[in-house]
């Protein structure tokens, strides 16, 4: 089996691609056997996307990587030929860059997932998974999400992933492409760019540095380690049914005080290195995802809990300094 991986230079794309080629962060419990002949990573290799992330792969003979824009329709013709699966990650994937400006987002996550889209139907690819956010279904006060709940997305990268999650969905009805889609909760792990807020804030705090806390700290997010996250996926790819969407959650909701709280535990450090800043626009205050429809269909439950995967992940910076310090000097536009 052929398969196309876009963004698999980025945070989860890399965790994809080390599990599809036998090197993941965890164990590839309840997996069902991926054995692809051929790991086609398409990248444009923007300021979150690092081939550093492939290091643990590198040298795989399945492995092909290809730099280029989802949104450049002769790149992307060229690349989708041949392959019988596209797992579509590439995106502008950070809520802040989002609100100082829309336009990358737009265009990479709106029309790069159209552009990708028209050529997975012209080459007729097997199967097309597009990695959407819980983002979009807004904001929930109490209970929890099901797949079916209106979309009602606040920010404009949740917008734009919206916009990118229907219009997936949309080839499936018109077409009859075999389109699923994912949304997840928020991702932590080793590889992820230090501007969201678990890595910002571990390697701030590493670095003796202050970390900035949104508001009062009472929004609430639901944690869901990368590896469980790509485990998810997998058993979609594998087995989900198309035209279908499916949640995947980490189970473990809390409030970003109380995350911060863990965190300067875990880099023993005190409250007096918390900063308190204005909120964020629009901030969502809570998400919380119902998985019944992926543990019941496919078999999916977390593995990793939270205090192992925090210890594992602040580990990982301590240990990775060479890899994440010149990403903090990275220019942000
Ligand atoms: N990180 C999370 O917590 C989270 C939560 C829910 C959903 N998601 C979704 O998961 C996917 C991956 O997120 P991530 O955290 O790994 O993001 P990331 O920013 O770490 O990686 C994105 C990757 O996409 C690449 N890319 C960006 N624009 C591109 C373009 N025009 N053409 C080709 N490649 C391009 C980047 O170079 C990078 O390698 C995204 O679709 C995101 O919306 C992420």
């Amino acid at each position: 089996m052929r398969i196309l991986v876009t963004g698999g230079a980025g945070f989860i794309g890399s965790e994809y691609v080390r599990l599809l080629l036998g090197k993941p962060l965890g164990s590839a419990d309840g997996v069902p056997p991926l054995e692809p002949t051929v790991v086609t990573v398409l990248d444009k290799l923007t300021y979150s996307g690092n081939l550093a992330n492939l290091d643990l792969v590198r040298g795989d003979p399945r492995l092909r990587f290809v730099q280029g824009d989802i949104c450049d329709p002769t790149t992307v013709d060229e690349v989708v030929a041949g392959h019988d699966v596209i797992v579509h990650f590439a995106a502008e994937s950070h809520v802040d860059r989002s609100i100082a400006g829309a336009a990358p987002f737009v265009t990479t996550n709106v029309l790069g997932t159209q552009t990708l889209l028209d050529a997975a139907l012209r080459h007729g690819t097997g199967r097309f998974v597009h990695i959407s956010t819980d983002e979009v279904y807004g904001s929930i006060d109490d209970g929890s999400w099901t797949e079916t709940w209106p979309l009602a997305p606040n920010s404009p990268y949740s917008a734009s992933k919206a916009g990118s999650d229907l219009l997936a969905l949309a080839y499936h009805r018109t077409h009859g492409m075999d389109v699923l889609v994912t949304r997840c909760s928020n991702n932590y792990g080793p590889y992820q760019f230090p501007e969201k807020v678990i890595p910002l804030f571990v390697s701030n705090l590493l670095d003796g540095g202050t970390v900035p806390l949104y508001g009062d700290g009472g929004n609430i997010r639901d944690w869901l380690h990368v590896h469980d996250h790509c485990r998810g996926i997998a058993m979609v790819q594998q087995k989900g049914r198309a035209g279908e969407v499916y949640n995947i959650g980490g189970g473990t909701e809390l409030t970003n005080k109380k995350l911060t709280g863990l965190l300067l535990e875990a880099c023993g450090a005190g409250w007096d290195r918390v900063v308190p800043v204005t909120d964020r626009k629009g901030h969502d205050r809570r998400y919380s995802l119902d998985i019944t429809k992926i543990s019941e269909e496919l078999g999916y439950t977390p593995s990793i809990t939270l205090d192992r995967g925090l210890a594992d992940t602040v580990r990982w910076y301590q240990n990775n300094r060479t890899w994440w310090e010149p990403l903090k000097t990275t220019p942000t536009a």
